[in-house]
């Protein structure tokens, strides 16, 4: 069994066998890019009232952020947050750092290529396997130190980008630590419960992944697909988008909704590790990336998890004779392997047998396109 987050994928190679495209020559969308889609996927956008739907946006030091945090990760498993603490000049940076390596020559970019087996580098996202049609995006997967491929990019030249990048980890680091505490507190779960926050509290041992996104502007956008539709195999993640919308979460009833960038503010999404510790209370949510013919859209979704050794299951707190527990203990490095080898069934194939109809997972919706 992998024990770090870098070996999850050590059993489960992907091997892409495409060339990387140059996406900025492509003036028409290449077949092997068309994704043909049924109408039943694009359920209708609004809500059958034809009110306009969109995930809540938390101020963090509203006196009840922690209700509307809790309320947020019941109703849509998403929101954005404002007064973050996070500082302007670091989203500007992280932005820039971005534009840097994804305008790079694609020859220069394949110099830091991620390994079929491994996690970090350059490529294609890993979920590409599962699809018979490629994703209209190119992606740059960071765990721990970005030195040893920043080198690759940039030999004599990384300094600035290592340290917008360890600046960018440290804080989020923090947040997300903070994060988990209202998260968790809005489950009415305290800090002497959860062990592995270690004795401050703070998480200390947290496993992390930083993923940066590229989606150029598509030639044909609407038969093509930035960003399949997926759960993060996370805790939860923090995604930083710039101001080109893009990101998409399904909502039952209302269909694919966007988030609308909002100058500042960062989305956050409950992953399948957060929706195993509650029980199924918080569902991870079903998001996607959508592209369009005149911008260039970049985020960055910092992938936050328990140290990878910790085997999550649901908290005692919430098991009860009517509350069984619905899914079984399973490390982080586990449970990517287990994405790896099933996707959109990697969180049906660790639940326990259950009341099904009860609660349903949300990648048992998984749209069906390619
Ligand atoms: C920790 C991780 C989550 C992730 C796989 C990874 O090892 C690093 C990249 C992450 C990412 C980002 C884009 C979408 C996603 C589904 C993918 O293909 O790579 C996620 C993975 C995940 O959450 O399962
Ligand atoms: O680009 C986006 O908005 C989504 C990115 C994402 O879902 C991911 O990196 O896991
Ligand atoms: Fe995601």
């Amino acid at each position: 069994m992998p024990s770090r987050l870098s070996e999850a994928f050590k059993d489960h190679p992907v091997y892409l066998h495409h060339k990387y495209l140059d996406f900025s020559s492509v003036k028409e969308l290449p077949d092997s890019y068309t994704w043909t889609t049924q109408p039943e996927d694009y359920p209708c956008p609004n809500s059958p009232s034809g009110q306009e739907v969109t995930v809540p946006v938390i101020d963090l030091h509203h006196p009840n952020a922690l209700e509307l945090i809790g309320h947020a990760c019941k109703t849509w498993g998403a929101f954005q947050v404002t007064n973050h603490g996070i500082p302007k000049r670091l989203l500007d940076s992280i932005q820039s750092a971005g534009k840097n390596l994804f305008s790079l020559p694609v020859h220069q970019k394949h110099k830091a290529a991620r390994s079929p087996n491994g996690v970090p580098g350059y490529g294609v996202a890993r979920i590409s396997s599962f699809f018979p049609k490629l994703m209209w995006s190119e992606g740059f997967t960071i765990i721990g130190s970005p030195l040893e491929h920043a080198r690759q990019l940039w030999p004599n030249d990384h300094a600035e980008f290592c340290d917008v990048i360890e600046e960018y980890q440290k804080e989020m680091r923090k947040l997300a630590g903070r994060l988990m505490w209202l998260m968790l507190g809005s489950l009415g779960i305290c800090k002497g419960d959860i062990k592995w926050a270690g004795p401050k509290g703070d998480f200390a041992g947290a496993c992390n992944a930083l993923q940066l996104n590229s989606y150029p502007a598509c030639p044909d956008p609407d038969r093509a697909m930035g960003l399949a539709p997926h759960t993060d195999s996370t805790l939860l993640t923090i995604l930083f988008q710039n101001s080109t919308s893009g990101l998409q979460v399904l909502k039952e009833g209302s269909g694919w909704v966007t988030i609308p960038p909002i100058p500042g503010a960062l989305v956050i999404n409950v992953g399948d590790l957060l929706h195993i510790l509650s029980n199924g209370l918080y569902p991870s949510v079903l998001h996607r990336a959508v592209v369009n013919r005149t911008w260039h859209r970049l985020s960055v979704a910092y992938l936050y998890g328990p140290p990878s050794n910790v085997q999550i299951s649901p908290l005692s707190q919430l098991i009860n004779s009517s509350n069984p527990p619905l899914y079984r203990p399973v490390t982080w490095s586990e449970y990517l392997g287990t994405k790896a080898k099933h996707f959109n069934k990697a969180l049906s194939s660790v639940r326990l047998c259950g009341p099904m109809n009860k609660l349903q997972d949300v990648n048992d919706q998984i749209v069906k396109m390619g």
